[in-house]
């Protein structure tokens, strides 16, 4: 027996609470039935949405598509069907074959009945699980079960020994007839062969179970129920393109329904089988619908037959005795049935609209059969009548349901969510199935009787001994060797007259003597030739013995050396793909040393940052320290002018914060509160620092121009307004006043009108919040148009600068408008005038002066 049928992982028969109605599960042997064994098999489906999920092997859940309603508005649930077994998508076609029909072709070669259909909506794959195509990996059940088939068989008989009668039963003719129908055969000449069939694959697994004292033969027939009438594909109508219609019938002896007059083509291989039955495919109705280019438009049924007839007793040639009563006929009916399909899906009108009304009508009446069945089993008695006649696909299974063979299913469904409604119908039919229990086929092929038995069965095919038993007994024995053993031995005796008794009683004695010599000679030839008649059916036998066994090792070394060259290929596919993967890995090392490098660089310069950071903190630190203490020159103003910084300290605080740089670092940094609050002198607060400023200060770069310089040297007309909130920055460029310069925290106007330089030290935040220092040097305060503005310090952002000089353009006006009316502006005032800078005022001077800042 092949591995695969009694070895094959099968889908555990479903217990007995898993079935709703609670039938009987499966036991076989107890009860002679068996259930109808029903296998789900899953289209490939890349899509969204599968509305069809496996579970297990034996499991598959039907999960609704979004928002799809039922008709009556209600919504779908889930729902899991369990089956014998469940292929997935990536079950290949050899794998389906092996599991759910090989064990059909063992059934077939034992003598025992079967039918194996597809089942499932439009589309689903039904044909392509039963036929497929040709390559390896697609071909389907029907070629392989063909290879298989007479892959197992022994002794097949030339052709037209057997044939058939056209109503269920064969017959044998004489050798002459034969002979003569062979010779008529061969007249018709061998037609080219179809190129599928030349590129084919061919299944080289066998099944063993055949009775080798069986000689045999297979005819296979291929008939279509199309709109309810059985069509015979291999005969057609005088216009050659029309198969013929046939009637279906019941033989009532054999308890077999038929088609009547079917043809059936007696096949000596599995090419001839299968060319056959392409030959019915190029009948078959098939129409392009828009769920399925190639939609069986009809039922096809095609069977397989092996019909066998016992060894003759005699040392004849092998050929079947003329007794049709002793011909034994097991099949296996392969059916692809058409797929339902729903007309508002297909929108198929005319023919093909009638071609489904009639494919639908007939698959539910199949239903309603097996729910019947099912119905009666359960009841145990006949309840209702099975509508069998209703249709003529039934009307054909129906033997098998009377138990007549096994029945099993394949149930074929797409995952795709535009087929969930018609899969629940199909797959809650097909499970529903199960539970139909059918008498197993318990016919045993009649024994030979009398002659060889098993054990005196040599070791080899009985097609073998067969064949040398008729040569030797027909060829050896009558051969001349014994013929001249047997020839008596002569003398020559001359006898002179008749009374020439000394000669005859001479002779007496030499026949008689010879005579015994030749009782003995062939007493002993006897045995020798006995012996070697032994000797040489056993050298037959075991020369047959080592050719089959030679066949059998060329067999298994051919398969050794596809699996070679198999693994070989799969090897190489491995290197390549190592090779690609070590590429691949020695890239991703690359860049993880990339990576590393990037990471340690980051690292660094992340530490460079951080010690940056911290330098900058701490100057920035040193800076707020300085800036939290009262300005070295307030402080010194405050001491010139005593009250008066409480004055000006008051008006500070509305400032808040003020970010300031000095060395290009920016930080926010509070200068609240503390102003005021110094009162130590400034070197002794600041200590070297306070000196380090100062000595910059004394050999700073001159601020001044020494063009102008010349003309007010003589006289102490310059006045250093140094506002009295100056945040002391320790900038490198610092200006050298001139000796006897007059600073001021707040200048009044007599003090304008009277110098002759006006130096003003201001300060502001530019756009980034940098405190940014400006030294403006005005000559002659009281007259416009005859100024001269140089600035000496910090680089100034443009639009920040604008301030300063509204500041100092209000300022002049100021003065301006105070020696006009012969006042003095008061100090306070023009204190206001420096700390709230949001007084607008054109500028006293033009767009190039402007411009000369940089
Ligand atoms: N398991 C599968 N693997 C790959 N292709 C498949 C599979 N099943 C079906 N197909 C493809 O799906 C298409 C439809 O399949 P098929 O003709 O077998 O459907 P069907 O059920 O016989 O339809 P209909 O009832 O209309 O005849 C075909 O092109 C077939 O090659």
């Amino acid at each position: 027996m092949a591995s695969n049928a009694q070895g094959r992982k099968r889908g555990a028969t479903p217990s007995r609470d898993r079935f709703r109605d609670g039938n009987v599960p499966n036991k076989r042997g107890v009860d002679d039935t068996d259930n109808l064994e029903v296998f789900c098999r899953m289209t490939p489906y890349s899509g969204s949405h599968p509305c069809l999920e496996i579970i297990d092997e034996n499991t598959v859940r039907s999960t609704p598509p979004p928002s799809l309603n039922k008709r009556d508005g209600g919504t779908y649930q889930d729902r899991v069907y369990e089956f014998n077994h469940v292929f997935d998508e990536s079950d290949t076609q050899q794998a389906v074959f092996q599991t759910s029909a090989i064990d059909l072709v063992q059934n077939l070669v034992r003598g025992k009945n079967s039918l194996l259909f597809t089942y499932g909506i439009t589309g689903s794959g039904k044909t392509y699980t039963m036929t497929g195509k040709p390559t390896e990996q697609e071909t389907g059940i029907l070629p392989r079960t063909l290879d298989v088939l007479f892959n197992s068989i022994e002794n097949k008989v030339d052709k037209c020994v057997f044939y058939p009668t056209g109503k269920n039963s064969y017959e044998i003719r004489s050798r002459v007839l034969a002979n003569v129908e062979r010779f008529k055969l061969a007249k018709q000449g061998q037609h080219n062969v179809n190129k599928d069939i030349e590129i084919r694959f061919n299944e080289r697994a066998r099944v063993d179970g055949y009775n080798d004292d069986y000689l045999c033969t297979v005819f296979v027939s291929y008939v279509e129920i199309y709109n309810n009438y059985a069509y015979d594909l291999l005969a057609t109508e005088a216009d050659g393109r029309t198969p013929k219609k046939r009637d279906i019938r019941q033989d009532t002896a054999a308890g077999q329904t038929f088609v009547e007059n079917a043809t059936e083509i007696e096949v000596s291989n599995a090419d001839e089988a299968l060319e056959t039955f392409l030959k019915g495919e190029e009948m078959r109705r098939v129409g392009d619908t828009i769920l399925n280019k190639d939609s069986s438009r009809s039922h096809s049924v095609f069977t397989i037959r092996l019909v066998m007839a016992l060894y003759p007793t005699s040392s004849d040639l092998p050929y079947p005795e003329q007794d049709p009563t002793k011909i034994v006929v097991s099949q296996l009916s392969l059916v692809d049935l058409a797929g339902s399909e729903r007309a508002k899906r297909t929108f198929n009108v005319g023919d093909r609209l009638a071609e489904a009304g009639n494919i639908n009508k007939s698959l539910m009446v199949l239903r309603q059969c097996i729910e019947k069945l099912r119905k009666n089993q359960k009841h145990g008695s006949l309840v209702e009548t099975v509508p069998y006649r209703d249709s003529k696909l039934t009307m054909l299974f129906k033997n098998y349901f009377d138990g007549s063979g096994k029945i099993r299913m394949i149930v074929c469904v797409n995952p795709k969510p535009d087929d969930y409604e018609e899969n629940l119908n199909v797959l809650c039919f097909a499970e529903e199935s199960q539970a139909v229990r059918v008498a197993v086929d318990s016919r045993k092929l009649p024994s030979p009787g009398a002659g060889i038995n098993d054990a005196n069965r040599p070791p080899v095919p009985r097609r073998f001994f067969s064949r040398w038993n008729y040569e030797v007994d027909t060829v050896l024995k009558n051969s001349d060797i014994v013929q001249m053993i047997k020839s008596p031995l002569t003398e020559n005796f001359i006898i002179d007259d008749m009374y020439d008794e000394g000669t005859v009683e001479h002779l007496k004695e030499v026949y008689t003597r010879r005579k015994q010599e030749n009782e003995i000679n062939q007493r002993n030839m006897d045995y020798a030739l006995d012996e070697f008649d032994l000797l040489l059916r056993n050298t037959l036998c075991v020369a047959d013995f080592n050719a089959l066994r030679v066949e059998e090792l060329t067999r298994e070394k051919e398969a050794t050396e596809r699996f070679i060259s198999t693994l070989t290929a799969e090897n190489k596919q491995i290197k390549r793909e190592m090779n690609s993967m070590a590429i691949r890995l020695r890239e991703y090392e690359i860049e993880d040393d990339n990576q590393v490098l990037m990471e340690h660089q980051l690292r660094q310069g992340r530490k460079k940052d951080q010690e940056k950071f911290r330098s900058n903190v701490e100057a920035l630190k040193t800076l707020q320290d300085l800036c939290n203490v009262q300005s070295p020159s307030v402080a010194a103003l405050a001491k010139n002018f005593g009250g008066h910084q409480d004055g000006n300290e008051k008006a500070a605080p509305g400032r808040g914060k003020v970010t300031t740089t000095t060395t290009r670092v920016h930080t926010q940094i509070t200068m609240s509160g503390q102003r005021g609050r110094e009162t130590e002198p400034r070197e002794q607060k600041y200590g070297n620092a306070a000196k380090q400023e100062e000595g910059i200060l004394a050999n700073a770069v001159p601020y001044f121009n020494p063009k102008y310089g010349r003309r007010s040297k003589s006289a102490t007309r310059v006045i250093d307004h140094q506002p009295a909130n100056r945040v002391p920055t320790g900038t490198v460029m610092q200006p050298n006043m001139p000796h006897g310069a007059k600073r001021v925290t707040q200048p009044r106007t007599s003090d304008l009108r009277q110098a002759s330089d006006y130096i003003l030290t201001h300060q502001e935040l530019d756009r980034r919040g940098n405190v940014a220092t400006s030294i403006l040097k005005y000559l002659d305060p009281t007259r416009r148009g005859t100024t001269a503005i140089h600035q000496y310090g910090f680089p100034v952002p443009g639009s920040s600068a604008v301030s300063v000089w509204d500041m100092y353009g209000h300022l002049l006006d100021r003065c301006e408008q105070a020696s006009a009316i012969g006042e003095e502006t008061s100090t306070d005032n023009m204190s206001d005038v420096f700390d709230t800078p949001s007084v607008k005022h054109e500028p006293a001077l033009d767009q190039d002066k402007f411009n000369m800042r940089f």
